[in-house]
């Protein structure tokens, strides 16, 4: 229970509300909760009378009241699926509301009928769950609540008496990068690869404080590390891109993480950000328990349908030709385009982004055959993460056991692979949402998917059999449209090699791997 009136001079938050997990009569609408204002005590000040954000959706997690200085639009929004509760309706005939709000159409179409800006509906829109004790309508971060998961991360910063722009990035660049970490970092990707990674949430105190340097935009990469990282115009090796190559920036060679900028145009951003607006949703975490999501991922998501629309057939395309992975969504390698939109306070909190999590998988018998009966359509080959506007202050995202963090940036993209080459998940690649400081998020991150093929054969006649297959895969692996072939297992019986082979995307690369290994077997 809340009941906080915080007053900064210029304009009061007053906070009440119930917690809907412990209390199930909140989350109906005829709950006598919504009846009466007992739980979620309104103090309007004759004189202030100005924003009133009421958030009656069913799932959510607060009351949450403003009011603003005289000078902000005076406007009364309620979120959510009830229409027209009574304390709404005694707040109409006070004549302090200018209308009701049921979804995301709505708010829009409110704001439209009052000439409110947009960019501000999306504010209020979302911050209601990103954990925040108080946001102003520039959906200035102020403070966390305690239950923030990432505190830590935004606390120095959170905690600051003026939160300007210029006070965040002086505190990101003065950051020291604490000694302990410095030492860490000799070790830090061996020690990586021996983490457990039984949980998606898995990370350690290290990763944290590392986070914690990260989203205020520090490298831990070395002066030698850094100094052969390039930024370049390029076409990855798509004939399609050679009439348009596109800026590469290497944030990480080892492992890849690629940055492309100035990727897609504005107009192009506008639609897909105008396409997920009727579809937005709680994100979702996999495996997690379902009421605790938005503690780990605060976003609203959207999934976009590839064929519905040219840009989202375009984005696609695109990913393919910079990739050289395919991204036919009806083969299933990617999977459906996958908008996000972030709040102030909003986060991912450390994760990784592959499906195979658990390393008993791995351990076990026939570990490829597993997951493709888990996975049917393979695992998570890489992410293709797009900005999709520009981010005010915070948001990046960061990498702590590789030691960068990427800036979102408009119409760019940040690219990784997910999957080490023998198929398995690369540890190396815990990333996370850093939390949004100043105004929204929004950002695309696709997965590619395996999906192709698994091919299982044994190698009985000789040792050379399998150093010259050995050799065939190899160079099968540089065809340019299979940037992530794997050939994942061996294992020696007297001289019986058997291989299994999860391969991946290029259906001719599978073709050549068939063939090949079946002329070697026989
Ligand atoms: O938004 C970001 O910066 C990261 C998002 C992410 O990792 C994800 O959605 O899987
Ligand atoms: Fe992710």
């Amino acid at each position: 229970m809340y009941g906080e009136n915080v007053t900064d001079g210029v304009w009061q938050t007053v906070w009440g509300g119930v917690d809907a997990g412990t209390d199930p009569a909140y989350s109906t609408c005829d709950s006598p909760t919504l009846r009466t204002l007992d739980h979620c005590p309104l103090r309007l000040r004759p004189h202030h009378p100005r924003i009133l954000i009421f958030d009656y959706t069913p799932s959510s997690t607060h009351c949450v009241f403003q009011q603003l200085s005289p000078t902000q639009p005076k406007v009364v929004m309620m979120m959510g699926t009830c229409s027209t509760p009574p304390p709404f309706l005694l707040l109409l005939m006070m004549g302090v509301c200018v209308g009701v709000v049921e979804g995301w159409g709505s708010v829009e179409h409110l704001a439209r009928a009052h000439s409110l800006d947009t960019i501000i509906v999306e504010h209020l829109k979302t911050y209601l769950r990103q954990h925040l004790q108080e946001v102003d309508l520039r959906n200035n971060f102020t403070r966390m609540l305690p239950t923030h998961l990432l505190q830590g991360v935004v606390k120095e910063v959170a905690e600051d008496p003026v939160l300007s722009l210029v006070t965040t990035r002086r505190l990101a660049k003065d950051w020291p990068v604490p000694l302990e970490v410095q030492k860490q970092e000799e070790n830090k990707v061996l020690e990586s690869q021996e983490m457990e990674t039984s949980d998606v949430i898995s990370s350690t105190p290290r990763d944290k404080q590392v986070l914690s340097l990260l989203c205020r935009g520090h490298t831990l990469l070395t002066a030698s590390e850094s100094s052969h990282l390039k930024c370049h115009v390029g076409s990855r090796g798509s004939p399609w891109l050679r009439l348009m190559p596109v800026k590469v920036e290497e944030h990480s060679l080892d492992p890849a993480i690629l940055s492309f900028h100035d990727l897609f145009l504005p107009h192009q951003l506008a639609v897909l950000r105008q396409l997920s607006r009727p579809l937005l949703e709680q994100a979702r975490v996999q495996g997690a328990d379902k009421s605790l999501t938005y503690m780990y991922r605060s976003s609203y998501n959207a999934w976009l349908r590839g064929p519905t629309h040219p840009v989202v057939r375009a984005v696609n395309h695109m990913i393919a030709a910079l990739t050289g992975l395919e991204m036919d969504e009806d083969k299933e390698e990617a999977e459906l385009l996958q908008t996000n939109l972030y709040g102030a306070g909003g986060h991912y909190i450390p994760h990784m982004d592959f499906l195979a999590l658990y390393r008993s998988l791995w351990e076990s018998d026939n570990p490829v055959e597993k997951l493709m009966k888990e996975f049917p359509n393979g695992d998570r080959v890489a992410t293709f993460m797009i900005y999709m506007n520009k981010v005010e202050e915070g948001g990046r995202t960061a990498f702590p056991r590789v030691g960068v963090s990427v800036e979102p940036r408009e119409g760019s993209a940040v690219f990784w692979y997910n999957l080490l080459p023998s198929g398995k998940g690369d540890l190396r690649m815990l990333h996370a949402a850093c939390p949004v400081l100043r105004g929204t998020k929004w950002d695309v991150p696709q997965t590619v998917s395996t999906s192709c093929c698994i091919t299982t054969f044994k190698l009985t006649n000789s040792v050379l059999g399998f150093v010259l297959h050995h050799v065939q895969l190899v160079h099968l692996m540089n065809y340019q449209y299979c940037t992530v072939p794997f050939f994942s297992w061996f294992n020696y019986k007297k001289f019986e090699v058997q291989c299994s082979c999860v391969v991946t995307q290029s259906p001719q690369y599978c073709t050549s791997i068939v063939l090949y290994s079946t002329a070697l077997s026989s």
